[in-house]
């Protein structure tokens, strides 16, 4: 039996270009890059592959440092999600984001729920920049209802760079496991002299004071930390003294920047020949 060779031009038979390629058949039906890229309908396999997901990576971090490059001086307020309005934390919140919205310094938070709520309303109440930096999670909040700049983050690493990045301090209410989480990386950021003049200030000292007891008597008695890193954080039960603490280092940086531009020209000598190579290389 012989058989017949299908004409080129058989529409019957599936066929496409692809730059050089001429594709028939199966072949013809592996969809193309674009349909891959473009499609929409549906969570493609292709969009789950490692490389696909740096691209996603790359973007949060392009559009983090866009949305946030012009924001000014910022401290990133952290705390539980399940703070409920009217408590004590809730009130301290507000109260933290309202006078750092009046000292001209910018809010941010998880813009969530709970004390990122509360920070966020004090700074819309202070009349300053209220930002909610969000994260995907399998249950959908959303924005709090005060965040007025958000930036919305599939990934965790990502949305915390933006957090020390934008941020001259921390101020840290009580919380859960997120809470800890982020003060933790603050901490070994500072530690680690990754991040330099970051203060990082916890409020509540019933609800603090237990875990710096535990930091003190057993890290550091079994030296697992240094005495100097138990310096890494301070603590207090008010708003004001919250707000002082954190930009206390802030307003001392940006003392020792202006010293450093405008200051004499005795001040300048004199702070070479304290941070001299030389000198650092014979001690
Ligand atoms: C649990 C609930 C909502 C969760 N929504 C969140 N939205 C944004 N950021 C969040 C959320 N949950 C946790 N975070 C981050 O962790 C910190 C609070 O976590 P904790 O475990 O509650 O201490 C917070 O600072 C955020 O950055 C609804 O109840």
């Amino acid at each position: 039996m012989t058989t017949e060779s299908p004409r080129r031009d058989d529409r019957s038979i599936p066929s496409r270009r692809k730059g050089p390629l001429e594709l028939r058949r199966r072949q013809a039906l592996q969809g193309t890059s674009d349909q891959h890229l473009l499609d929409t309908h549906g969570a493609g396999r292709f969009v789950h592959t490692d490389p696909w997901r740096v691209m996603r990576i790359q973007s949060e971090f392009v559009e983090g440092f866009g949305a946030l490059a012009e924001l000014g001086p910022a401290i990133s307020i952290f705390g539980s999600a399940r703070t409920v309005p009217g408590s004590g934390y809730y009130e301290t919140a507000v109260e933290i984001g309202r006078l750092l919205a009046r000292e001209g310094v910018a809010v941010i938070t998880g813009g969530g729920p709970g004390s990122m709520e509360a920070a966020n309303r004090g700074a819309v109440d202070g009349s300053g920049t209220s930002v909610g930096l969000g994260i995907e999670l399998p249950f959908e909040t959303g924005f709090n209802p005060w965040v007025d700049l958000g930036v919305n983050f599939r990934y965790f690493f990502a949305r915390k760079t933006m957090f020390v990045k934008y941020a001259h301090g921390f101020v840290v209410l009580p919380g859960g496991l997120g809470t800890l989480d982020e003060l933790f990386e603050a901490m070994v950021l500072v530690q680690t002299g990754k991040v330099t003049s970051f203060p990082i200030v916890l409020v509540g000292t019933r609800f603090w004071g237990p875990m710096v007891h535990w930091l003190r008597n057993t890290l550091l008695t079994e030296g697992m930390i240094s005495p100097e890193d138990m310096d890494l954080i301070q603590i207090t039960d008010t708003a004001e003294d919250a707000v002082e603490l954190v930009l206390a280092g802030f307003r001392r940086d940006m003392q020792e920047r202006r010293g450093g531009m405008f200051g004499s020209a005795e001040e300048e000598e004199e702070e070479e020949e304290v941070w001299s190579p030389d000198k650092a290389d014979g001690e």
